[in-house]
């Protein structure tokens, strides 16, 4: 990342470039941070008893839904967790993605179920979330999840883990240039309801002005230049430009898109991740920015623990600050 090479001042996890520009608000390192706290936390929840348990289900062979699991895993036996994964082949059936489901739930081993979507074509995801018990849906996706977030009520609801992790690179950025979020007119692109809706609620519950644009926007640029916080969850690289952005504004990239690399002299194809916002052309316009790879990314997964634990915390009744 050439931006980052030019001498930096790294302070609480805020790279500021020494020529000026958009600030980089350091996912990695915020995740590093998360689940630190997260590992301190579950060894006094273990102590009292409790181990909390993460169960993860994959339903056929996407390489890259493989490689997340993989990491989801990894972080889960980091923090401490007990940690299973489910591998189902492709032509598993819907009964018995429920009837996994169902033991999951009645596991009391278990305090978080996490099913990979996407799920092969056949299967409705809708079915099978629905029957995952709302205490143990660590990615908030149950409609009962979804409606304790719609309602405001952060102490039972389990948010949903990309805008949750948004939002704790958000306050960063905030804290960073001392900029407030209430009455602040922010813009979220996308509305999907696993990143976009979600975004939207909890902007909102942080008193900021909220447009919720999307493909069929009118004047999306016209929009997006009007946002003091702008979060990008299109699924589409680059298409949020650097003249999109509001001098100053606060970027938040949601979008991981794998897209071919410039390959050198015959060396096989190669591929980068980008966000879906033109992070080159952002950085002279922006206050501050979350790259891609290493922003949004890693609080994702960060923030999955940190449902887990919450989960497991509330479902043994324990009164554990966290
Ligand atoms: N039920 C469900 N919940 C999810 O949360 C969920 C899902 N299904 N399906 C797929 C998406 C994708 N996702 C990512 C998590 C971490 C990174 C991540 O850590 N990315 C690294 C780079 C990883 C790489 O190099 O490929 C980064 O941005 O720095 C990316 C993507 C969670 N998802």
């Amino acid at each position: 990342m050439a931006a980052q090479t030019a001498a930096t001042t790294q302070t609480d996890g805020v790279i500021r470039p020494s020529g000026g520009g958009a600030l980089l608000i350091d996912g990695k390192r915020a995740s590093e941070e998360v689940l630190a706290t997260i590992a301190a936390t579950t060894r006094e929840v273990v102590a009292q008893g409790l181990k909390p348990g993460l169960a993860v289900v994959l339903v056929g062979e996407d390489p890259a839904s493989q490689v997340y699991v993989k990491s989801k895993g990894k972080a889960a036996q980091a923090c401490g967790f007990h940690s299973v994964q489910y591998d189902l082949p492709a032509t598993t059936g819907e009964p018995e993605l429920l009837a996994l489901v169902q033991k999951l739930n009645a596991d009391p081993a278990i305090h978080g179920i996490l099913l990979q979507l996407p799920l092969p074509n056949r299967l409705d995801p809708t079915r099978v979330i629905e029957a995952i018990s709302p205490s143990k849906d660590v990615d908030g996706l149950h409609p009962v999840n979804a409606g304790l977030l719609a309602i405001g009520d952060l102490s039972r609801a389990l948010v949903p883990c990309t805008p949750a992790g948004s939002m704790v690179l958000l306050d960063k950025a905030a804290a960073a240039l001392k900029f407030d979020l209430s009455g602040a007119e922010a813009v979220v692109v996308g509305r999907s309801n696993l990143v976009g809706k979600p975004i939207a609620q909890l902007l909102l519950g942080r008193n900021a002005t909220v447009t919720i644009a999307h493909s069929r926007t009118r004047d999306l640029k016209g929009t997006c230049l009007r946002a003091d916080v702008l979060v990008a969850a299109v699924g589409r690289p680059e298409m949020i430009r650097g003249d999109w952005v509001k001098p100053g504004a606060l970027v938040i990239d949601v979008g991981i898109n794998r897209v071919p690399a410039p390959s050198q002299d015959g060396a096989p194809a190669k591929t980068k991740l980008v966000g879906d916002v033109a992070y080159a052309e952002s950085l002279g316009r922006a206050g501050a920015i979350t790259p891609v790879p290493g922003g949004v990314g890693p609080m994702t997964i960060a923030m999955l623990m940190a449902n887990t634990l919450r989960a497991a915390i509330r479902i043994g009744g324990l009164k554990v600050e966290f």
